[in-house]
């Protein structure tokens, strides 16, 4: 009986990979989260323990009386903004908790599937395969290089998953993404700027889940690149969003790093080879207009 231990239940990986995994009997899990469980109304019946993965001591505790088979540790500082002006709170979340997960790991025998981001190259030549080369542009981007380098040098199992741009619909969540701004803007008839010299696979927060669950039933360990299939600019990704939607496609107005910053710098030209998954993992995504019909049914 695998045990599945997950972190960060409460985010939107968290939440779709509990809901995933939970009516499963094959399989055991407790979701745990640094706040309250925002899935107790929703899943009455889901074992949770409220774990920060910056306190080392809770992690050992947690780890010690659960004894999972296998961690998917998904919490993170996933502001990458943020990042850049908090760095030290992004290097405890997204480097010292790793290292606190890896001791944990190495000492009860775990199985540690760690998410990892396109983030940590510098989209110079995307799309990226797993043997591709590190070059962060931005600081979120650092510390997940800083936790990949953990995770390789750890004497437990290990998988490192990546992922790029993940969208979805989560509970009690504070934060949007890609699909879902773009559709209230439009609706809330907002004029939006949207770069078409960025390129990414986006994800549809299912498939990552997915992708997670193949990992574990396969014991995999290495790199995997989980991400959507298709390679395509946010501003493709908006008009696909209005069509979908029938919204008004005068509103978006087509932007690029000439026009439009961020405080962190992003990487251009990323995206993924996900051929090494849908081979060994039997890892299949959803197109983007699946994933914004997927969307349009939750929210
Ligand atoms: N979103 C994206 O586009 C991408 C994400 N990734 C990676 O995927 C993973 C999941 O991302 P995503 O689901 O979007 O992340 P979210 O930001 O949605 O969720 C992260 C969760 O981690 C929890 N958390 C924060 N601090 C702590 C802590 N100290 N201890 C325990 N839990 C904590 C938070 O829950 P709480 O409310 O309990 O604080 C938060 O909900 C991350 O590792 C990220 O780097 C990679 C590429 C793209
Ligand atoms: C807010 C905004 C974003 N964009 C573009 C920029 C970017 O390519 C895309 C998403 O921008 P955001 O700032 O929302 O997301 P961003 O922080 O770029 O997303 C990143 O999150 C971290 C966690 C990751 O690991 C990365 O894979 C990536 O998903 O949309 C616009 O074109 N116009 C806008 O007004």
């Amino acid at each position: 009986m695998k045990k599945v231990l997950i972190t960060g239940s409460n985010g939107l990986l968290g939440q779709k990979l509990t809901e995933l995994l939970l009516p499963r009997t094959s399989v055991e899990i407790l979701a745990t989260s640094r706040g309250e469980n925002k899935l107790a109304e929703i899943l009455p019946s889901l074992p949770f323990r409220s774990m920060d993965v910056t306190d080392k001591a809770q992690v050992e505790k947690v780890v010690s009386e659960f004894r999972p088979t296998h961690i998917i540790h998904t919490a993170a500082m996933t502001n990458v903004d943020q990042c850049e002006s908090d760095r030290e709170g992004a290097l405890k979340l997204n480097r010292d908790a790793v290292q606190y997960l890896v001791d944990a790991c190495e000492k009860y025998n775990v199985h540690l599937i760690h998410v990892s981001t396109d983030f940590i190259f510098d989209g110079e030549n995307g799309p990226y395969d797993e043997e591709a080369a590190a070059n962060p542009v931005n600081f979120y981007g650092e510390t997940k290089l800083m936790a990949e380098e953990i995770v390789k040098k750890a004497r437990c199992k290990w998988a490192i998953l990546r992922t790029v741009l993940v969208f979805g619909v989560a509970h009690d969540y504070g934060r949007t993404n890609i699909v879902l701004w773009v559709r209230d803007s439009l609706q809330a008839g907002k004029v939006i700027k949207v770069v078409n010299d960025q390129f990414r696979t986006p994800t549809l927060a299912e498939d990552l889940a997915m992708g997670c669950w193949l990992a574990v039933e396969h014991d995999a360990e290495g790199i995997f690149n989980i991400s959507g299939k298709e390679m395509l600019t946010p501003y493709d990704m908006a008009m696909q969003v209005a069509e979908y939607f029938a919204l008004n496609k005068s509103l978006i107005d087509k932007a690029d790093a000439s026009t439009f910053t961020q405080p962190a710098k992003r990487p251009p030209r990323t995206g993924f080879d996900i051929s090494k998954a849908e081979k060994q993992l039997g890892y299949q995504p959803h197109s983007f207009m699946e994933g914004i019909r997927m969307v349009a049914e939750q929210a």
